[in-house]
């Protein structure tokens, strides 16, 4: 469905649980066919090239089946088609390494190094809302790890992974190595974690499924990437134009439905008042509406169950004391960028991920205590601090406790090739091309008793 609209804009197939064998099967049998690193690289490189040449089809994609808007859209493909690249330039660097086991007493007489060898088939599964690019960050290193991918895109928003497909084949990628499955994530699912042949699980999306397919993977890898309340804290030495101007883009771009969107604002009572006031404007300057305009930063939620969800929280955080600085209102399918104040740390709109145009602000005094409320979360992904004072940065730094820390910015910070995942119930996995080839290879010792 277009998400602005509501109008269908394709029909897609159901994979039956036949499709699901037989594409475990094909990813299975392709792997005894030789695929050597520089033709990995060649055929990631052409088919980012490719995503380059048709960069403003894959955005009106993007952009109707997300309801993302046309700007952010083409962002998104800008951005998948470098994760290819940086896979194609990983897929010529993998290697092990020398182990001097003849330090050992009785082993003068042997040599060791490792290799690094691809786990074998990736069932990778993805979520809806970055539908291109955190596609390409599973099956852009699973294949330069020379690993065959069983992919699932999330049910709402399958185009792109299928037009990706159509990409690769173009680009010379051997039959078997990609296969595509659409339809119900739940069933497919199950479908997956029965079929013995899939090595490895690489999971993008809710913690709810993440623990599921966890809990059923058995002995198999399984990495994930979950979801998050990301905080960002503003000192009060922060440039608070800036700060507030880019807590307004990171909050709401998407709709607010990016698992590292800024949630949770913590800012220092002696600032609190100044930059509300700057955050409120910034706010209420977005262009709001119709996603495939070229001047719309906020356009629809996924779903209007969602906006409803939203609309839900926010209604019982204002029930309970929080207070509405601007939003909280709905037009059609958009839910209008909202900021709220006096919010406590048992509210929904806190503790748990909104995944949604809604940002809370909250003051602190002293760093300790700011570090403790941002800690106090189930979550761990990404967190942000405006300031420039480096001794607070890097006890930030050091007991903040989630996968990656950005200074000066927000926690909506991230470039493709950066070691990117979280800790706590925001997973388990790194990715970056560079570091998901880490996961998606297993590391072999060979020792030579000369
Ligand atoms: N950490 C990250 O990098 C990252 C990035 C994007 C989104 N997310 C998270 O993803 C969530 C939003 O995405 P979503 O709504 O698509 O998540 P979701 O968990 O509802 O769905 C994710 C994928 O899992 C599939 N799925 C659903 N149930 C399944 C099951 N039982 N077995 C196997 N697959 C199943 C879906 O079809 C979809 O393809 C948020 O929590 C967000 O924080 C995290
Ligand atoms: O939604 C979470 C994404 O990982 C954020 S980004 O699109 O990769 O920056």
């Amino acid at each position: 469905m277009n998400k602005y609209t509501l109008e269908k804009i394709a029909s897609i197939g159901v994979a039956t649980r036949g499709n699901v064998q037989q594409a475990v099967k094909l990813s299975r049998e392709v792997l005894s066919e030789p695929f050597s690193p520089y033709e990995r690289y060649k055929v990631l490189k052409q088919t980012a090239e490719l995503m380059i040449e048709k960069q403003e089809e894959l955005a009106q994609i993007i952009c109707e089946e997300v309801g993302k808007p046309i700007t952010e859209s083409r962002g998104e493909v800008a951005r998948a088609a470098m994760t290819l690249e940086i896979s194609a330039e990983e897929a010529k660097r993998i290697s092990g390494h020398a182990v001097p086991v003849e330090a050992a007493p009785g082993s003068e007489r042997r040599k060791a190094f490792t290799i690094r060898v691809p786990v074998g088939v990736v069932a990778a599964i993805t979520p809806f809302n970055v539908p291109l690019n955190l596609v390409c960050h599973k099956v852009g290193p699973a294949l330069a790890a020379g690993n065959s991918v069983v992919l699932k895109p999330a049910e709402v928003t399958p185009l792109c992974a299928l037009k990706l497909a159509e990409l690769f084949n173009e680009a010379g990628l051997p039959s078997g190595r990609l296969n595509v499955l659409t339809g119900n994530g739940p069933e497919i699912g199950q479908w997956l974690i029965d079929e013995e042949d899939i090595s490895m699980f690489s999971f993008t999306g809710s913690p709810r499924v993440g623990r599921w397919l966890r809990e059923r993977a058995g002995t198999r890898k399984v990495a994930l990437e979950l979801g998050n309340n990301s905080a960002t804290i503003i000192h009060h030495d922060a440039d608070l134009d800036t700060a507030a101007e880019q807590v307004a883009l990171k909050s709401f771009n998407n709709a607010g439905q990016v698992c590292i969107s800024v949630q949770r604002v913590y800012v220092h009572e002696s600032v609190k008042e100044s930059f509300l006031d700057k955050l409120r404007i910034k706010t209420e300057a977005l262009k709001v509406g119709d996603p495939s305009d070229d001047k719309t930063h906020v356009g629809p939620m996924i779903h209007p169950d969602q906006l409803k969800r939203v609309e839900e929280w926010v209604n019982e955080a204002v029930s309970q004391g929080a207070e509405v600085v601007t939003g909280n209102t709905k037009q059609g399918t958009v839910f209008m960028p909202t900021v709220l104040t006096n919010v406590k740390r048992f509210m929904k709109v806190c503790k748990d991920e909104i995944f949604g145009p809604v940002v809370s602000i909250l003051s602190y005094e002293g760093e300790d205590d700011v570090i403790n409320e941002v800690n106090d979360s189930a979550y761990g992904l990404q967190a942000g601090l405006f300031t420039n004072d480096l001794s607070f940065a890097m006890k930030a730094a050091e007991k903040i406790e989630v996968g990656g820390l950005i200074i000066n910015d927000t926690s909506g910070y991230r470039v493709d090739h950066m070691p990117y995942g979280g800790v706590k119930g925001s997973g388990n996995g790194k990715e970056g091309p560079k570091y998901a080839i880490e996961e998606m290879t297993n590391e072999r010792i060979i020792v030579m008793n000369l």
